[in-house]
C-alpha cells in the first residue's frame, strides 16, 4: 500500500507517555493507515522522524480546549484516539484548567467528529472514573459490571468521569454526511513502562535516600498496574474492531489489563527499582497511617501557603494517600470477548523493558554521582 491510500488516524495527546507508545504501536502493527496525525500542546519533534514510506507521522501543535484547533486537526481524518488530558492529582494546575482540558477538550473532539464527519472515536478514560473512592472501599478483582460506591470530589477523576460519559452518550449520534459516530472508552489502571514520569520521580527520590525506599503502605493493599505497550495495543485493537463491529463495541467501556502481578504500589515499583540496587525498608509500614495523613495535610497547608510563589505539589497528599491505601484491581475478559484482546507483552517482557528503561535513567542522570556520593548508601 503506498502512502496516501490508507486511513488517517488522529492521536490527541500523541506526544505523551501513552500517546507516544500508541503512535509507535500504530506504525508497527496497523497496516490500514497512511497518516498518523499527532495532535498535542507540547510537540515531541522526535516523533516526526518515525515517518516511513508507508505512513506519514504529522505533528500538529494545538490545544484540545480550542475547538478550531481540533476541527483543523480532524479535517479529513477517519478515526480519533483521544488520549490528551491533564493528568494531575497533585494540585499542579487549577481545577478549572483540568476541566477545561479534560471535559471541554473532549466536548470539542466530539463536536469536531460531528462537524468533520469522523465516524470513530476511542477515548482513553481511567480506572479513576470508578475509583478507588476516598472511603476506603476496596475494588478487588472487579470488572466492568462490578457494583461500586463511586464518589468523585477531586478535579481529575471528576473530569475523566464527565468526559467518559460524554463520549459514551455520543455513540450513535448523526454526523456530517448522514453517518453515525461510534465511540468506546478504555479504562487503564495505573500504567507503567518506558517514559513513566512518576517512576522517574520515585527513582530520583530513592537516589536521595541512598537507594532506600521506606515502606509507607501496607503490602496487603493491591494496586492494578498495566504495561503501557499493552494499553497501546488495546487501543489499536479497539480502533480496528470498532470499525468492523460498531454495534458490539459502540458505547462500551473496557478496563485495560494484562498479566502484570497484583501487588502494593510500592512493591510493584520495586520490581523495577530493585534491579538498580534499590531496597525497600520494612516489611510493614514504617510510620502509622495517622502520621502519614498528618504529613499529607501538612503538604496541603504548604501548597496553600506557597501558592502564588511556587507550585508546591509533592507526591503525598490526602487524595493520593487514600488512593494508594485502597485496593483496586481488575479481573476481566470483556475486551477479549468483544474484540479479541490478548496482551501483546507478557509480564516478564514488560518487566524487562521497564527495567532496561529505569537503568537508562542511571546512565542519563547527570546528577546521579553527586546524589550517590552525598547519600552514602544506607543499604549496602
Ligand atoms: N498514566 C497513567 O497511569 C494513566 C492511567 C489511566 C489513564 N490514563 C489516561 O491516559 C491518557 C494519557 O495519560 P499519560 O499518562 O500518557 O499522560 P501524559 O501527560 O504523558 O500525556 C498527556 C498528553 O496530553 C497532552 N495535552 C495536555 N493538555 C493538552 C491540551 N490542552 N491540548 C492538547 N494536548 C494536551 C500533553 O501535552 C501530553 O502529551 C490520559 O487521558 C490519562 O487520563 C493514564
Ligand atoms: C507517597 C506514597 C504513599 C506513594 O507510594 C503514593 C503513591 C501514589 C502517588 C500513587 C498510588 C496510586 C497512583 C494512581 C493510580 O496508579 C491510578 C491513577 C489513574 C490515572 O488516570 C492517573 C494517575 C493515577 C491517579 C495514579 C497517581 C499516583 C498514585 C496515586
Amino acid at each position: 500500500m503506498t502512502a496516501g491510500s490508507g486511513q488517517v488516524y488522529v492521536v490527541t495527546g500523541g506526544c505523551g507517555f501513552l500517546g507516544s507508545h500508541l503512535v509507535r504501536m500504530l506504525l508497527e502493527h496497523e497496516k490500514n493507515i497512511s497518516e498518523i496525525r499527532v495532535f498535542d500542546l507540547h510537540l515531541d519533534e522526535s516523533l516526526r522522524t518515525l515517518s516511513n514510506d508507508r505512513v506519514r507521522v504529522r505533528l500538529i501543535s494545538g490545544d484540545i480546549s480550542r475547538l478550531a484547533d481540533v476541527q483543523e486537526a480532524l479535517h479529513g481524518s477517519h478515526l480519533v484516539i483521544h488520549t490528551a488530558s491533564l493528568v494531575d492529582v497533585w494540585g499542579r494546575v487549577p481545577a478549572s484548567k483540568i476541566t477545561e482540558v479534560n471535559v471541554t477538550g473532549t466536548e470539542n473532539v466530539l463536536q469536531a467528529c460531528k462537524e468533520e464527519g469522523v465516524q470513530y472515536l476511542v477515548y482513553t478514560s481511567s480506572m479513576e472514573v470508578v475509583g478507588p473512592n476516598i472511603h476506603g472501599d476496596h475494588f478487588y478483582r472487579g470488572n466492568e459490571d462490578t457494583e461500586y460506591r463511586i464518589y468523585h470530589k477531586e478535579p481529575y477523576p471528576l473530569s475523566k468521569a464527565k468526559a467518559e460519559k460524554l463520549v459514551l452518550e455520543a455513540n450513535g449520534i448523526k454526523i456530517k454526511g448522514g453517518k453515525m459516530l461510534y465511540t468506546c472508552s478504555l479504562r487503564p489502571t495505573g500504567i507503567y513502562g518506558e517514559g513513566h514520569e512518576l517512576m522517574k520521580q520515585f527513582h530520583r527520590q530513592g537516589l536521595r535516600t541512598g537507594r532506600c525506599v521506606f515502606r509507607a503502605l501496607s503490602p496487603a493493599i493491591e494496586h492494578g498496574r498495566v504495561y503501557v505497550g499493552n494499553v497501546a495495543w488495546m487501543h489499536l485493537l479497539a480502533a480496528r474492531q470498532l470499525q468492523i463491529h460498531p454495534s458490539t463495541l459502540g458505547g462500551q467501556v473496557y478496563f485495560c489489563y494484562d498479566s502484570s502481578p497484583y501487588k502494593s504500589y510500592e512493591d510493584f515499583n520495586m520490581e523495577f527499582l530493585s534491579a538498580c540496587g534499590f531496597k525497600i525498608i520494612g516489611s510493614r509500614p514504617l510510620v502509622p497511617y495517622f502520621l502519614l495523613y498528618l504529613l499529607a495535610l501538612l503538604n496541603v497547608l504548604l501548597q496553600w501557603v506557597l501558592h502564588g510563589f511556587i507550585t508546591y505539589a509533592p507526591i503525598l497528599n490526602p487524595y493520593t494517600l487514600a488512593v494508594a491505601s485502597t485496593t483496586f484491581t481488575v479481573q476481566t475478559d470483556k475486551a477479549e470477548k468483544h474484540f479479541g484482546y490478548q496482551p501483546l507483552y507478557a509480564w516478564e517482557e514488560a518487566k524487562m523493558r521497564t527495567i532496561t528503561w529505569v537503568k537508562s535513567l542511571e546512565v542519563s542522570g547527570k546528577d546521579l554521582k553527586d546524589v550517590d556520593e552525598k547519600s552514602n548508601y544506607c543499604c549496602s
